[in-house]
């Protein structure tokens, strides 16, 4: 055994395959006690007489298996030989490539928050039966914190957390928990750097923890569209193998002011529309959005405004294309840049503003504006909103709907489910973009817009309460992430790869391989 990467490489005495194992996907090793007859587990005692007699000396390696769908599972495999020499300097040596992978990029000690009240209140149960295991399997340690409130984990990591002792932040919850993190660490970034927030032009600085997500919300579409399942215990061994997948983050301002910040879907419009409805119906867990999603189609209701932006016109992909963003994606690599003469330093934070020429505007009437800065994949639409968008190019994708019958939408709506193309209608355009703005129309002033962003709810209500009202109200609402905005009219940046996941990418489907705990002899 040299340098790492290694493999173990054996041949199983059962099958005569040959198995081996990355080194960088090993969890742990341990000694197993083959002289007293059992393991932990038992499973020592289905090894035939002969084979312990022979090689009494064994140690068992915990390592990532690849199963269906993109899930991974911890596996082990068992190694025996006839010197306890021999398997000390086996131990010892994957121990020591254990520990330069740690001393590299794998986490020691993390901060955990879990939300008891996303998706199917299942989170503190999820994270003791499922993820904790597998954390003490892997020698890290933790500081797991219940969250007692909304933004508590968002205030924790803005104000008190002491971040020097942590190799990464783990959430366990939806995409509204994953949200509140980013917000605290983008945020605490932003004052330790002396960096204003406001100021929708300014470079943010990256942050520098890595972020991990334990699925158990009621959408998890950035953990579906980073690892391409939302499993737990996929995603805790993605934390403990230490990957490491950059994401894009945009802005969102109103009027010089900072808002919120988005990394899946703004969406204004018909997902405003459903999540301001199903907001108000969160005892009914997941279901919410199939209830008010419907509802929402039914009311069909349009909203008229402008939308400019700036495309990004010097990049390699386009919202059409058919290749998709996946682990190790090229276009990720270089920024989504065709050519960059910036350092990367210089080139990934700053949205571009400089260049005001190039800017496209829209008017119309819209059932639909939606930023998509990922995919969005879900298990709802597993390729997405926008299938070919990138996690992290400095670009979202915006997905203009202009207002068509009923029967129409429906087609478009119901292509988010299948392979065909949800793009490829008349009332249909999408755009690649590193900035945006959006005016309601009547909006002539900002004391105005306010004014009328008051009054919309009355109208709004007014609405709701009289069914037989068929007119659109005047503003519909923006969904951030799964969280409403306060404002209609917005500006919108992309930070190129502000944040980084303990995820690597969506993997290309490997040849499955059913190993299930084989015994192997050195
Ligand atoms: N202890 C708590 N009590 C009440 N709300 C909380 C608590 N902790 C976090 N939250 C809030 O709960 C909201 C929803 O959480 P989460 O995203 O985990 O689940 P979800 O909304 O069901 O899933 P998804 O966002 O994937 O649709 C978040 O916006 C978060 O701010
Ligand atoms: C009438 C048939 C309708 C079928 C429509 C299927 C389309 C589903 C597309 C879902 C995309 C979800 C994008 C993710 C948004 C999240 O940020 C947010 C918070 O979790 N979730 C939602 C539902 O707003
Ligand atoms: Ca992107």
């Amino acid at each position: 055994v040299c340098a790492f990467p290694i493999h173990l490489i054996s041949k199983g005495y059962i099958s005569g395959t040959s198995h081996s194992v990355s080194v960088s996907e090993i969890l742990a090793v341990r000694e197993l006690d083959v002289g007293g007859g059992t393991n932990d587990d038992g499973r020592w005692q289905k090894m035939p007489q002969k084979l312990t007699e022979a090689y009494p000396y064994a140690f068992t390696v915990s390592y990532v298996e690849r199963a269906r769908q993109h899930r991974w599972r911890c596996s082990d495999v068992t190694f025996h030989c006839s010197d306890g020499v021999l398997r000390q300097q086996w131990i010892q040596t994957i121990r020591e490539q254990l520990t330069a992978l740690s001393m590299a990029d794998r986490p020691k000690h993390l901060l955990v928050y879990i939300n008891p009240y996303g998706g199917k209140q299942q989170g503190e149960c999820i994270y003791e039966q499922k993820v904790a295991p597998l954390f003490a399997c892997a020698s890290i340690s933790t500081d797991v914190i219940v969250t007692e409130h909304a933004n508590h984990a968002r205030d924790h990591l803005k104000t008190e957390a002491e971040l020097k002792k942590y190799d990464g932040v783990v959430c366990v919850g939806g995409d509204g928990m994953f949200s509140e993190i980013v917000h605290g660490l983008v945020s605490r970034t932003q004052r330790d750097n002396g960096v204003d927030q406001n100021s929708p032009e300014e470079k943010l600085v990256p942050c520098s923890l890595r972020i991990g997500i334990i699925p158990a919300g009621s959408t998890d579409c950035i953990c579906y569209a980073t690892v391409g399942i939302n499993d737990p215990v996929t995603s805790a061994l993605h934390v403990i193998v230490g990957d490491s997948q950059p994401m894009d983050v945009c802005s969102v301002h109103h009027n010089n002011t900072f808002l919120r910040y988005s990394i899946s879907l703004l969406g204004y419009g018909f997902y405003g529309d459903v999540l301001a409805d199903s907001e108000r119906k969160r005892w009914m867990g997941p279901a919410r959005y199939d209830f008010s999603g419907f509802k929402t189609f039914l009311t069909h209701h349009h909203y008229e405004g402008a939308v400019s932006f700036l495309p990004a016109t010097d990049i390699l992909g386009t919202p059409r294309d058919k290749t998709r963003c996946r682990a190790g994606c090229f276009i990720c690599q270089h920024d989504g840049q065709l050519y960059s003469g910036d350092s990367p330093e210089e080139s990934k934070t700053a949205p571009d503003v400089s260049d005001r020429v190039g800017w496209g505007v829209v008017r119309g009437k819209f059932l639909a504006i939606n930023a998509a800065s990922m995919s969005c994949a879900c298990p709802r639409s597993p390729m997405g909103l926008s299938p070919a968008a990138h996690l992290a190019d400095g670009t979202t994708d915006l997905i203009l709907v202009r207002k068509c019958s009923r029967f129409n939408f429906l087609r478009h709506l119901l292509r988010h489910t299948s392979k065909d193309d949800q793009f490829d209608m008349t009332f249909v355009e999408v755009h690649r973009v590193r900035r945006f703005r959006f005016t309601p129309r009547h909006c002539q002033n900002d004391s105005e817009l306010d004014l009328r962003e008051n009054g919309k709810q009355l109208f709004s209500q007014i609405c709701r309460d009289h069914p037989a009202c068929s007119c659109s109200p005047a503003y519909s609402s923006w969904n951030c992430d799964g969280e409403i905005l306060p404002h209609a009219a917005i500006e919108v940046g992309v930070h190129c790869q502000l944040i980084k996941l303990f995820a690597r990418g969506i993997e290309e489907q490997p040849l499955f391989e059913d190993l299930a705990n084989p015994q192997c002899a050195l």
